[in-house]
């Protein structure tokens, strides 16, 4: 029997800590996650901090291949920081910080072992917080912030499903989301949370889900976008909006930033009754927000954070200098190896940006995907699903994902461009989302700012300004 050094819970055996060629000290590795082969018995190594794990990584890579443990790996991150979401949980100043248990926010049973089979322990603050204003009786409207990531999404598909009569057949919640990806995401989580409540079913209203003319809809809960939820309530009588006992409106500053939807949810929300639950969650609040927020919610409860809470600590911010388009993409290659340990997102500021730089890393060789707003709604939900099975590592894209996008081993944001306004100013409710897509729920995040003029430079800086946060310079090596 060899040697095993156990390191929380996984193993690792001496005798291939030699035979893989690691010649450095074991000690140097201390913190690493260590992961172990179950099928064929044999050991590797894992390394949870992506930093300081890229040479060692390259050196294992065959060995993790040949055993199928790939993906193992990018799950021994998520192994380590289930731990660090422990920490975070019991940290006062964390998001994800809560003095109650799932039981004691009183769940249905069915929702309780849904919660826990999602592998949720505790709640976070968000959820601590909004889910007993949710759940009491009477009703009370809810107007939300919280940062990115931290569980706002759980948190009102929890009040849905909790208010749902299982025996009546008709509408009863209605949540609306600003684009097709994000109302199949948060379905998803619907599905997944409802599992143990088959009782209540779930349907899309999203472009191109057909209906015959003259259906009435049994299903309980309505996940959408604004003008196919409108139709399907006004023109073409699916719903009944008299009968919506609970109304959501997600990502509510994304829904105001795409034309004509700010309308259409007004509208939806004017059909109505009195008596219906509003609630509205968002990650960012510009005044623009609160005034929507405010048209659309009566009378409500009011969750708000400070700018300077707005960002997470978890999510390491730094910036690189680099003088053009092309440096930019060579110190992007420099990296690769880094970033493709676990997932990274790459955020362009056009369509012909991605595309130009999606083509020339695919001419170097590496696999990555493409995503932008010209293709159609079906194909964008594929690339996603594809980037979220792991099947490729890098994604790179415009806006039009920045937002909501829950893929959770994204480890690393880039701005390849940073993102700014049609004015030329920072845009920073997008620098918030981009950088947001890591750093989900407690896990640790990168974000890479590449600054490459004047004009970008001056950009980093009102965006620190705005934040109150200093962003740290790095050499592009130093980063690998
Ligand atoms: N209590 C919990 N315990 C553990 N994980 C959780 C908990 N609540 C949510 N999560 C997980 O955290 C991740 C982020 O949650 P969610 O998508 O609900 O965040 P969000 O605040 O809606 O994010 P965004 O602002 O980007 O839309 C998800 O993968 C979700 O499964």
């Amino acid at each position: 029997m060899p040697v095993v050094y156990k390191i929380k819970h996984i193993y690792i055996y001496k005798h291939l800590w030699k035979k893989m060629g690691c010649a450095e000290e074991l000690s140097e590795f201390k913190h690493n996650t260590v992961i172990g082969c179950h099928l064929c018995n044999k050991s590797v190594c894992g390394i949870s901090s992506l930093l300081y794990s890229t040479v060692f990584i390259r050196k294992i890579r065959p060995f993790l291949a040949e055993h199928s443990l790939l993906n193992k790996l990018i799950r021994s991150n998520l192994v380590n920081t289930t731990n660090q979401v422990e920490v975070l949980q019991r940290d006062p100043t964390s998001p994800l910080y809560s003095v109650k248990s799932f039981e004691e926010l009183r769940l249905k049973p069915q929702l309780l072992q849904g919660v826990y089979a999602m592998g949720f322990n505790r709640p976070s603050k968000i959820q601590e917080t909004a889910l007993p204003m949710m759940l009491a009786e009477p009703p009370q409207n809810l107007i939300a912030q919280s940062q990115s990531g931290t569980g706002k999404t759980a948190a009102f598909v929890l009040a849905m499903l909790s208010h749902v009569d299982p025996e009546n057949k008709w509408p009863q919640c209605l949540c609306v989301s600003p684009t097709y990806e994000l109302a199949l995401q948060t379905g998803k989580v619907i599905e997944q949370m409802g599992k143990f409540y088959p009782e209540v079913q779930l349907v899309y209203a999203i472009r191109g889900n057909k209906l015959e003319r003259g259906t009435k809809l049994q299903e309980q809960v309505v996940i959408g976008t604004p003008g196919t939820v409108l139709d399907w309530c006004q023109k073409l009588k699916f719903i009944d909006p008299r009968k919506i006992k609970v109304f959501v409106l997600d990502e509510a500053d994304v829904m105001i930033a795409t034309q004509g939807h700010q309308d259409q949810s007004i509208r939806i929300q004017r059909m109505l009754p009195k008596t219906c639950q509003m609630l509205l969650f968002s990650a960012t609040f510009e005044d623009t927000v609160w005034n929507f927020a405010k048209r659309i919610v009566p009378d409500p409860n009011i969750i708000k954070l400070k700018r300077e809470e707005e960002t997470l600590d978890t999510i390491k911010q730094y910036y690189v200098i680099c003088n053009s388009k092309e440096e930019k993409f060579q110190a992007l290659c420099n990296i690769y190896g880094a970033i493709t340990i676990a997932q990274a997102m790459i955020f362009c500021h056009t369509r012909k940006t991605a595309g130009w730089l999606a083509g020339e890393l695919s001419r170097e060789g590496h696999q990555v995907a493409l995503l932008s707003g010209e293709m159609q709604v079906e194909q964008r939900a594929a690339v996603i699903e594809r980037f979220r099975d792991g099947k490729e590592k890098v994604l790179v894209t415009t806006n039009v994902c920045a937002r909501g996008i829950d893929v959770e081993q994204v480890s690393v944001v880039i701005n390849f461009d940073l993102p700014v306004d049609k004015d030329g100013n920072p845009d920073n409710e997008t620098y918030l989302h981009r950088i947001g897509r890591t750093g989900r729920f407690g896990k640790r995040g990168l974000a890479i700012n590449m600054v490459d003029s004047r004009f970008s430079m001056n950009i980093l800086d009102r965006i620190q300004e705005h934040f109150s946060k200093f962003i740290k310079t790095k050499q592009m090596n130093v980063l690998d």
